[in-house]
């Protein structure tokens, strides 16, 4: 409909011009999770076409019902007048020197604008018994910020600021100006060019941080000719030095495929969705569970491309396959599997990055312009894979993980790579309860006796680790909650393979380590899926993605020396809608591995999860 001539009534007040009330605004402020909307917004919101929106919105600032924050008219964005006014308004603290901005009791609209430009550190910050959330605004937060123009990106700062602070405005605006100092395009010859924003940057900043061979012959003062091969590596170099590249080349789609989502979004994945079509590049965030594989099937079906799905293993190869057919409409004809003996290529194209990352099947990849690629749990892309399918010619690129932090902190390779996190805070997932908090709860495990805490005393390295780690009381504890929760399905980690066997056999259950046959993880994982197993020993290779819905207790027996992000994903298992989550950390009385769980679980804190401590002898 493109007139003021709606059916509501409300909206055409005196003759014809048209018009948008503000209980109008306010709803698709909300309902765009944006602190400002543009003209296009409120167009897409109700019901009038964008030029008859503009001329509503001008007449609401006339009014002085609504501000704008830029005069030139396309980057025009609207907010309600009344924001000018801090009384109105949270409690908002910030410190420009710090870059970081405290706000009281937040409203869940007010943490979706910081969200833009900022990052949650904290949800206790300030007074005791306050609810006061800590963000601090680092650099790739500005590099990533989803605005059109810096002055938009400035008026929503102001905009929960309430006022300017001058220091912090510079500060952003130069971070702003440092993402778009350099572009990769595509020459209408078909090559690619570096385009640097001005002749000296050419000189100073490519001269230092990129390799000879990464650019094949200048073009002009501005502009080189790229080596196709190094397009990763340039952009990480660049993004090293605090220059990360907008990447506008020009790449086709394959074959466009039409997909029907068969399962309503919930709001927030439609609100990922919508972010990653303006970006056409990102990484959903969020906990296990939180519904990014749907989300990301609704990505697929809004980009309308041949799209590659590239996962670990081979078990969630055949996860996704299920997913595409419960969450659309997608034939199983148009779902290729290529791994293993199947080679398919199809509309929709499942790969390990195992065989993605062969030689053999290179060409495959390269060859082909995908419409979107989807790197699941992309926190485990495999290092030579990274930088090979990184170069892949695709449109869109969109990475789901639920821990994108790597201890090596080269998350921040996820986000050049792939292309910047788009998420909700997990506590207002949980709060909104579509993820189930877990209860964690660390529990400290004495050793058995003194000659097994004297061999850990006088042990060096690595054997003191590993003889923390397999502390045979652990067995005791593991079995004593299994039988203290055995209403529950039940999950036990562990670390390693002897200690695995040994509790397997202590409690009766099998084991699924990485020597387990693939046929026989499937059946296993089907069994425990369905009802009749109730308990399953897992080693690392269980350890992510493969989903087990209904595990009511895990037991994370060892394996806390391991990385951050595998504290979060076993936790993660049982976060899930269905049945309530526990979660025991076991971890050796007097051991590191006591720090390292205290550690580990206070990275699940900050996440917004409650965790609890206790020693087993209780
Ligand atoms: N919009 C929705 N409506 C109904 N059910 C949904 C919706 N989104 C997700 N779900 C359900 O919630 C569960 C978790 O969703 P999903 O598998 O997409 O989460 P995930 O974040 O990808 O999890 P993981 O990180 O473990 O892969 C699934 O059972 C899925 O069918």
């Amino acid at each position: 409909m493109d007139t003021g001539e709606s059916d509501d009534g409300g909206r055409v007040p005196s003759g014809d011009a048209p018009n948008v009330t503000m209980e109008e605004f306010y709803e698709a402020l909300l309902a765009a999770e944006r602190p400002v909307l543009t003209p296009r917004q409120i167009a897409r919101e109700t019901d009038l076409s964008e030029p008859d929106a503009r001329e509503a919105l001008d007449r609401r600032v006339e009014d002085d019902a609504l501000a704008r924050a830029s005069v030139e008219s396309d980057a025009a964005v609207f907010y309600p007048a009344e924001w000018r006014d801090p009384a109105a308004r949270e409690r908002v603290v910030v410190f420009a020197n710090r870059r970081e901005i405290v706000v009281d009791r937040p409203t869940q609209y007010t943490r979706a604008r910081l969200s833009q430009f900022a990052h949650l550190v904290d949800t206790s910050a300030g007074e005791p018994d306050s609810r006061g959330y800590l963000y601090r605004i680092r650099e790739e937060d500005v590099w990533a910020a989803p605005f059109e123009e810096l002055e938009a990106l400035l008026s929503s700062l102001r905009s929960v600021c309430s006022g300017r602070h001058e220091a912090l405005e510079e500060w952003v605006a130069d971070q702003w100006k440092r993402a778009h100092r350099f572009r990769l395009v595509t020459h209408e010859d078909g090559y690619v060019v570096l385009e640097a924003a001005a002749e000296s940057l050419m000189g100073t900043v490519v001269e230092d941080h990129l390799e000879d061979d990464h650019l094949r012959a200048p073009i002009s003062e501005t502009e080189a000719w790229v080596n196709e091969d190094a397009i990763a590596a340039i952009k990480r170099a660049l993004y090293e030095a605090g220059y990360p590249v907008e990447d506008d080349r020009d790449l086709e789609s394959g074959e466009p495929i039409d997909l029907e989502m068969g399962t309503d979004l919930r709001e927030y994945q439609r609100e990922w969705v919508e972010t990653f079509l303006e970006n056409r590049a990102g990484v959903f965030v969020g906990p296990p569970g939180s519904g990014k594989t749907v989300a990301a099937i609704a990505t697929i079906a809004a980009v309308g491309g041949e799209t590659l799905i590239l996962v670990p293993s081979r078990e969630l190869a055949e996860q996704w396959r299920t997913e595409l057919s419960t969450h659309s409409d997608l034939e199983p004809d148009d779902i290729g599997q290529y791994h293993g003996g199947e080679k398919a290529i199809r509309p929709v194209t499942i790969a390990t990055y195992q065989t993605a990352g062969m030689d053999a099947h290179r060409h495959l990849f390269d060859s082909r312009e995908w419409g979107l690629i989807v790197y699941d749990e992309a926190h485990h892309i495999p290092s030579p894979v990274f930088s090979r399918s990184a170069s892949l010619q695709a449109k869109h690129r969109l990475g789901l993980s639920a821990t994108p932090v790597r201890e090596t902190g080269s998350e921040e390779e996820i986000y050049t790579l792939i292309g910047p996190p788009i998420g909700a805070d997990w506590d207002t997932l949980f709060e909104a309860g579509f993820v189930q908090q877990p209860e964690v709860e660390i529990r400290y495990v004495p050793w058995r006796d003194d000659d097994a805490h004297n061999a850990y005393a006088s042990a060096d390295g690595r054997d003191r680790y590993r003889l923390a780690a397999e502390n045979p009381a652990k067995t005791d504890e593991v079995r004593s909650l299994l039988s203290r929760y055995d209403d529950r399905k039940a999950l036990v980690f562990v670390e390693y393979l002897d200690q695995g066997a040994a509790i397997a056999e202590a409690i009766d259950a099998p084991f699924v380590s990485g020597e387990t046959p693939h046929h026989e993880r499937r059946r296993l994982f089907e069994a425990f899926r369905e009802g009749d197993r109730r308990v399953l020993v897992v080693s690392r290779v269980g350890d992510e993605g493969i989903d087990l819905p209904n595990a009511g207790l895990s037991v994370v027996a060892s394996g806390l020396g391991g990385s951050r992000r595998q504290g979060t994903q076993r936790a993660g298992r049982t976060m899930r809608p269905a049945g309530s989550a526990l979660v025991y950390v076991l971890a050796t009385r007097g051991s590191r591995e006591e720090e390292f769980a205290r550690r580990r679980m206070h990275h699940l804190g900050r996440k917004g999860i409650r965790v609890r401590e206790t020693t087993a002898e209780e």
